[in-house]
């Protein structure tokens, strides 16, 4: 199952407009070659959180790619999302893992906090996050941590390794030779004019060309 965190990994945003645009924009990132989508969103509306996470749901099954709720164990055991991602306000790693069981993936924010990334491994986390790696428009707020996170992590984890932040099609080759095994991005993707180009063009430059 970690094996399916790889390549590009997109987050879904509310910018998208809703509700049938998020969809399309979710088909087109699928088409481009995403492997991951998380769905994220900070609203209440639980019936069109359900609505929307459960239409990704059925779209990454249909594309063979690995589907990530934000935040929410039950939403994700509700639409049966592939894993759930959670940060330092979400709740108890070891809690989240025996809730969702092992057939599902947990992933951990880690910041630039790697005593918080070897506790994550501990705790049972299937994969770790870390950054922003650069200033994010999407999260300006986050602070930003050095790609040398990448080689201390893998000192003590073959788990997969997860870049979030401010990664783009100028920055995102320097970010994976620094070790991260799959990039997270907002506005690289969500802000394109043409999201299947942007997110083609992004895993050329991070990942190379398909074999
Ligand atoms: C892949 C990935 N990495 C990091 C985050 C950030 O999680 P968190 O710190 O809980 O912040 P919010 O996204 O919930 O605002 C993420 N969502 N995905
Ligand atoms: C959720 C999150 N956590 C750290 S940065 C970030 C947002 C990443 O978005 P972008 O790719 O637009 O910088
Ligand atoms: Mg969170």
């Amino acid at each position: 199952m970690t094996a399916r965190i790889a390549g590009l990994y997109v987050i879904t945003d509310a910018r998208w407009p809703r509700p049938v645009a998020l969809e399309t924009a979710v088909a087109a990132a699928l088409r481009g070659g995403a492997r991951v989508v998380q769905y994220r969103d900070k609203s209440e509306d639980a019936g069109r959180r359900q609505r929307e996470a459960a239409g990704i749901a059925a779209q990454c099954r249909a594309a063979g790619a690995c589907f990530i709720v934000n935040d929410d164990v039950e939403l994700a055991r509700a639409v049966d999302a592939d894993g759930v991602h959670m940060g330092r306000d979400d709740g108890d790693v070891a809690a989240i893992r025996a809730a969702l069981g092992p057939e599902r993936l947990v992933g951990v924010s880690c910041y630039g906090d790697l005593d918080r990334a070897r506790a994550a491994v501990e705790a049972g986390a299937d994969y770790l996050a870390f950054g922003s790696v650069h200033p994010s428009p999407t999260k300006p707020e986050a602070a930003v941590v050095p790609l040398s996170v990448f080689a201390a992590a893998r000192e003590f984890t073959d788990r997969p390794l997860v870049a979030i932040g401010g990664i783009n099609a100028d920055n995102i080759a320097a970010v994976t030779a620094a070790g991260a095994d799959a990039v997270a991005v907002v506005d690289a993707v969500s802000g394109a004019a043409d999201i299947e180009a942007a997110t083609a063009d992004l895993i050329v430059r991070g990942f190379g060309p398909a074999s």
